[in-house]
């Protein structure tokens, strides 16, 4: 849907408030007349703005509501107020029955009354009053309003969001400097009712305090390496019709996010985006587990990914948990997710090798699906189509392993409800840890490295963009988009526009950063409540076992393992709950290859466990393989062979989620 619609007259600031809006509120909504003028005749519609969004109303020329439609709070991203470009086509537009210096016009009575308001300009109408590019004597201004409207194309076809931009034309007054200030009114009205869906962590409190950007995490070699041009192409267009400042890093190397997160001071942004695969999303995790600050910081930084990975099984799992449509456009349903200003607890999974801890929030698996999963890595130009291919090969060449699974039912599976060992009330004592004596200690012993802002960031990340979501400078290049009002051919400017922080001499930080995470203590985050690894597990304890050959064991806490395995149906964001999925030696192809190719549906586990196939809702677990080789893979990235042992942190972390 685009529309466009003209003002013909100034009337009311607020009227009749929408149910459930309080007294506070009334003053944010706005409405007016508007007409839009077609082949067909003229139109005359009631605009109001309220807490639901917009409201559209027609009327008959007696008065009467012949039609309404709506434009839902929750599926616009943002707006502009605007001028127009110089244009034939809008040299024409202005010669119409209202326009100004026009007698007849309703502006030009209502003019006057509105000159001396004391309505503070925006950016925008300052900016556009000093363009000499602007300006052929049409002195309306322009609201453009964006939207993602859910949609259907046919019954059968998935719900899918299409971008809607709504134009409001104001131009009852006569100049331009007034009617941008009515349509900036609009502006502050719908900015209003837009933060007041977010939460606190995505808006700064004050307008004195520096505005919280979000930060990019982008990895240009996850899935068929494309990130950047999807990033460019499908999610700073959404940032900007929001006006979501951020900072885009590009990741150099393998382990470059767990030492940006681990390292830096991370005040100036309110969430990190992970453009990239749940690999870029472990690291993103693991990084800030490693922060001496942890506690601190989980809570008042979200997370979000923008699916780029050959996985995607976090986002899947999110799109899932809200009923976003995700197949026809995932990368728009993750952006707009990400602006939502909406976040969730999210459970952590501590994971202990033998050697180190680490930190899961998707899987941790030992056989089939692990073998899949990196053996395919050879076949990655593949895309996604890789698993599918090494699941025919392995299903062919099947192995089984033998090891022991001991683990503890969560609470009300538990045979001993209520019992103290391993209790765990989300209270979590902060690991005594050593500092880190490299990194962290060279920024906190020197505060003007604790600027937020990317000019004054301490300069040992490489390839670094910054891009300042300023309606005037952004904006304005791609004014043409507005005026063909084709929401899917609209263009927008690129990403040239950023600044780019090309850093001369990276050496020492890669040093230091390097020792950094090599001094920094392994047993990080929050402390287990589990006995040791080498200690043994008791039954008293309420420890049960399963012993013996295994096709494989995974551990699931999300829904989707990837975008088309619905592994873990039941598993919810928040539940505290591991679902431990095992599959014993002796199982026939035929029932295993069932079990595959029902994953995508996820009607692949069993009602009631079996011989062969049994679901366990856990809150802990332990891997003892007795077989010395094989492959173990905690959120699908490979980890040391050998025992382990891990334990449910329920919703430590937040994730950001849809609206
Ligand atoms: N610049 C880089 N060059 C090489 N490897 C990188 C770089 N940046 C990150 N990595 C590594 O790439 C690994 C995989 O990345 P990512 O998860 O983004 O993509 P993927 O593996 O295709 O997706 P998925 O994990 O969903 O299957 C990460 O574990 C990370 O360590």
């Amino acid at each position: 849907m685009n529309e466009s619609h003209d003002k013909r007259s100034t009337s009311t600031v607020s009227s009749t408030p929408p149910e459930g809006a309080d007294v506070e509120d009334l003053g944010h909504d706005v409405s007016d007349t508007f007409y839009t003028s077609q082949r067909k005749g003229s139109h005359v519609f009631r605009v109001r703005l309220d807490a639901t969004g917009f409201t559209l109303q027609r009327e008959s020329p007696a008065g009467t509501i012949i039609k309404e439609q709506q434009v839902r709070i929750l599926d616009i991203v943002g707006a502009r107020c605007m001028r127009p470009k110089k244009s034939r086509r809008l040299a024409m537009s202005g010669a119409c029955a209202c326009s100004s210096g026009n007698p007849n016009s309703p502006a030009i009575s209502a003019s006057g009354d509105h000159r001396g308001t004391a309505t503070t300009p925006s950016k925008c109408s300052i900016s556009s009053r000093n363009d000499p590019a602007v300006g052929d004597g049409d002195v309306s201004a322009y609201l453009y309003v964006f939207a993602y409207v859910l949609k259907k194309r046919s019954l059968r076809t998935e719900l899918h969001r299409e971008r809607t931009v709504l134009t409001l034309r104001f131009r009852s007054f006569d100049t331009f400097e007034d009617n941008m200030r009515e349509a900036d009114r609009w502006y502050r009205a719908l900015r209003w009712q837009l933060h007041r869906t977010m939460e606190e962590i995505f808006v700064a409190p004050t307008s004195d305090e520096r505005r919280r950007r979000v930060l990019v995490l982008l990895n240009p070699k996850s899935g068929s390496g494309n990130a950047r041009e999807v990033f460019n192409m499908h999610v700073t267009p959404v940032l900007n019709e929001a006006e979501v400042p951020y900072d885009l890093y590009v990741t150099k190397h393998s382990n470059f996010a767990i030492e940006f997160m681990s390292t830096r001071v991370l005040d100036a942004w309110c969430c990190v985006i992970a453009v990239g695969g749940d690999g870029l999303f472990h690291e993103i995790v693991n990084g800030l587990l490693q922060r001496e600050d942890w506690a601190h910081v989980l809570p008042h930084l979200a997370l979000g990914i923008i699916p780029c990975g050959s996985g995607n099984g976090l986002a899947r799992s999110i799109a899932h948990c809200y009923n976003e449509p995700y197949f026809s456009k995932p990368v728009l349903g993750a952006a707009l997710t990400v602006i939502s200003g909406r976040s969730s607890p999210m459970d952590v999974v501590r994971v202990q090798l033998q050697s180190r801890s680490v930190y899961s929030f998707l899987s941790i698996g030992w056989g089939f699906i692990s073998d899949v999963d990196i053996e395919s890595e050879r076949i990655r130009m593949l895309g996604y189509q890789r698993f599918t291919v090494w699941t025919l090969y392995r299903l062919a060449n099947l192995r089984t392993y033998n090891g022991k699974i001991s683990y503890l039912l969560r609470d009300q599976d538990s045979p001993e409800p209520g019992r103290s060992s391993g209790g765990y009330g989300g209270q979590y004592r902060l690991q005594s840890s050593r500092s880190c004596n490299t990194h962290i200690d060279k920024l906190t012993a020197n505060p003007s490295l604790h600027h937020s802002s990317t000019e004054y960031l301490p300069q040992e990340f490489a390839d670094v963009i910054s891009l300042e979501t300023s309606i005037n400078q952004s904006f304005r290049s791609r004014c043409d988009s507005w005026l063909s009002g084709g929401s899917r051919r609209s263009f927008y400017y690129s990403i040239s526009e950023s600044i780019y922080h090309s850093l001369a001499d990276e050496s020492e930080f890669s040093g230091l950063a390097a020792a950094s995470l090599e001094n920094r203590q392994q047993n990080f985050g929050p402390s287990s409540e589990l006995p040791d690894l080498s200690e043994p597990l008791l039954k008293e304890d309420g420890w049960m076992v399963e012993e013996g050959e295994f096709v494989m064991m995974h551990a699931v806490y999300q829904t989707h393992l990837g975008i088309d395995c619905h592994f873990a149906p039941k598993a919810q964001m928040n539940d505290g709950t591991i679902y431990l999925i095992l599959i014993r030696g002796g199982i026939s192809r035929p029932h295993l290859l069932s079990f595959l190719y029902n994953m995508s549906s996820g009607t692949h586990l069993p009602e009631v466990n079996n011989e062969y196939v049994k679901v366990l809702p856990v809150r802990a677990f332990r891997l003892e393989p007795h077989d010395n080789h094989g492959i173990i893979t905690v959120d699908g990235e490979r980890v040391e062979f050998g025992p382990l042992q891990a334990e449910v942190l329920p919703g430590i972390a937040r994730v950001m989620v849809p609206k």
